[in-house]
């Protein structure tokens, strides 16, 4: 603020009858104001207090980080043009060149949105570790007051700034052991991730224009995400390879916290002997497997009364096939045919793998889930002795492959869209049933035969195998010949377009089915009813007039 003007505002200040709160500051961005409130209310040990405030000062600083970030692709300024001269990008004149250097300037202008954002208005210094800081006092906070599960998160998120950080790695393991059994759906907090992963992205487009295109760039090195120095990092870049390499495995590298509490890189691509391949560890409890197995069996139950008696296989006569949609489960809870835990978990898990798998394979672009299907493969009693075939033969996901030459056409019937594929494991009691990976030719993969034959993948509960959809992963499922094998197919796809529009209408019938209940049992508060009658039989038909639909079962 100006000299002058910070003089006038404290001659005010004490003129008579001016109460402080007259006094709206205007200039200064909201954040900085509720960050002083929390830090105040700290160092009064009011956790409790200070914790709506935190969380509003980082919202705000993150907030203000994009707008920052959004003003750095204005139209070019003159001086753009000064630095072109200076460092030589665009030089020589040329379209790309040009293009390259806007986009090298756009990129360098949003690394320093941190530090302007850690900035105090008036103020040459950016206050040191801002964003970091902030997650310090929010993990404590939440662990004064109790909240287990967000310091959790918090301290995760801090952990991604500083992987050695002993402090927090101390307090991580303290909250750990605090809340007892692991939690795997707990992870650093996605607001966090997203501006760690894009960041990293972006200094590593900065290093490639600086080594491929001979532009500078200074890192700022703020925050413990500079990347000077780092031999690894640097490196990599200097090997040639395709671009969407993930900044994420680059974490993983430098630490063992990976993007989910609970889940472990088992196998990469190059264990599986085939680019663009994961096997990870660790996604659902026990406890969740047996949820969706149950979905799995209620769902197949409830058809079974309705006359539907689970298929033969589409791939093989030799086996049952029952496939289960997020829509068809959500109707089924909705409809009172099934509980609704297993169609909500089903929903929140298929958000799971894509988050993780967006992380692991496409960080900077958004992978949009286009089909989630559980699946259960059985084998039929009694036709298993000669069995020759396969439960799924060898093919690729998003093209068709050519038997003879091993080549994959991008063309319909393929699902074209579809990008990377992830098969999340639930059981492993049953017999046969691995996935395997072949070479693009070796199309006579049989249950004894195995030629050509890459990498196998054993399912297990919470095991998730995620690979691009393309021709360069053919894969198939030796044959399940006893017992029942249950996995969650996702999909995933790059085209927004394509995105699967029965996600989103599965989650609004269970949202208006949780929020009915809600009402249901406000409604039921105040006459303390001496026999209530049981849950899901109250109300019935009742809601008509509301216009919404009655709570009845299908079918008996
Ligand atoms: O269930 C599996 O392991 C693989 C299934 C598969 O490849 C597919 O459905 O496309
Ligand atoms: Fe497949």
């Amino acid at each position: 603020m100006h000299l002058q003007m910070r003089e006038d505002m404290a001659k005010y200040r004490r003129m008579s009858g001016v109460q402080p709160q007259s006094f709206r500051d205007l200039e200064t961005p909201p954040h900085w104001a509720v960050y002083d409130t929390s830090l105040e209310l700290l160092g009064r040990q009011e956790a409790g207090l200070a914790l709506p405030r935190l969380e509003e000062a980082l919202q705000g600083s993150l907030a203000q980080m994009e707008s920052c970030r959004a003003d750095c692709e204005g139209p070019e300024e003159q001086q753009g043009a000064e630095e072109e001269e200076e460092d030589g990008a665009g030089s020589q004149g040329g379209l790309y060149e040009a293009i390259a250097g806007h986009w090298v300037r756009v990129l360098q202008c949003r690394q320093r949105c941190v530090e302007e954002t850690a900035t105090r208005p008036g103020r040459s210094f950016p206050v040191p570790d801002f964003l970091p800081s902030q997650l310090r006092r929010l993990h404590e906070a939440h662990a004064q007051v109790g909240n287990l599960s967000q310091a959790i998160e918090n301290v995760l998120s801090l952990l991604l700034f500083y992987p050695e950080d002993e402090a927090a790695k101390g307090a991580l393991n303290r909250y750990q052991a605090q809340l007892g059994e692991p939690r795997p759906g707990l992870g650093p907090r996605e607001d966090i991730q997203r501006f760690i992963l894009r960041s990293l992205g972006e200094k590593r487009q900065l290093y490639y224009a600086m080594e491929h295109l001979g532009t500078s760039f200074k890192d700022p090195g703020f925050q413990g995400l500079s990347l000077v120095g780092d031999d690894a990092f640097l490196d990599y870049h200097r090997t040639p390879g395709p671009l969407q390499l993930s900044s994420l495995r680059h974490l993983e590298k430098s630490s063992d916290v990976l993007l989910l509490e609970g889940v472990t890189l088992t196998q990469d691509s190059r264990q599986l002997n085939g680019s663009e391949r994961a096997v990870l560890d660790g996604l659902l409890t026990p406890a969740e497997c047996g949820v969706l197995l149950q979905l799995a069996k209620d769902a197949a139950g409830a058809g079974a009364r309705s006359g539907y008696r689970g298929r033969r296989s589409p791939h093989t006569p030799h086996e049952r096939f029952e496939g289960l949609t997020v829509l068809k489960a959500a109707q089924l809870a909705r409809s009172g045919t099934i509980g609704s835990q297993g169609a909500k978990l089903l929903l929140e898990v298929s958000e799971r793998v894509r988050t993780l798998t967006q992380a692991y394979f496409s960080p900077e672009r958004p992978l949009h889930l286009s089909f989630t299907h559980l699946v259960c493969r059985s084998a039929i009693e009694g036709e298993q002795e000669q069995r020759m075939d396969l439960s799924h033969p060898v093919h690729a996901d998003n093209c068709v492959l050519d038997p003879d030459t091993g080549e994959c056409w991008r063309e319909p019937p393929a699902y074209t869209y579809r990008d990377y594929s992830g098969l999340l494991y639930l059981n492993d009691d049953f017999q046969g049933g691995d996935l395997f990976f072949t070479e693009p030719n070796a199309l006579t993969v049989t249950v004894r035969g195995v030629g050509g034959v890459t990498a196998r993948v054993r399912p297990r509960c919470g095991r998730l195998v995620a690979f691009s959809s393309g021709g360069e992963n053919p894969h198939g499922v030796w044959a399940v010949t006893r017992g029942r094998r249950c996995a969650l197919a996702l999909w995933h796809t790059w085209a927004p377009e394509h995105r699967e529009q029965e996600w989103l209408e599965a989650k609004e019938l269970l949202q208006q089915s949780e929020e009915e209940e809600e009402e249901e049992e406000e409604e039921e508060m105040p006459s303390k009813d001496p026999s209530p009658e049981p849950p899901g039989r109250r109300h019935q038909g009742v809601r008509d007039k509301a216009g919404k639909p009655p709570r009845v079962r299908e079918e008996l």
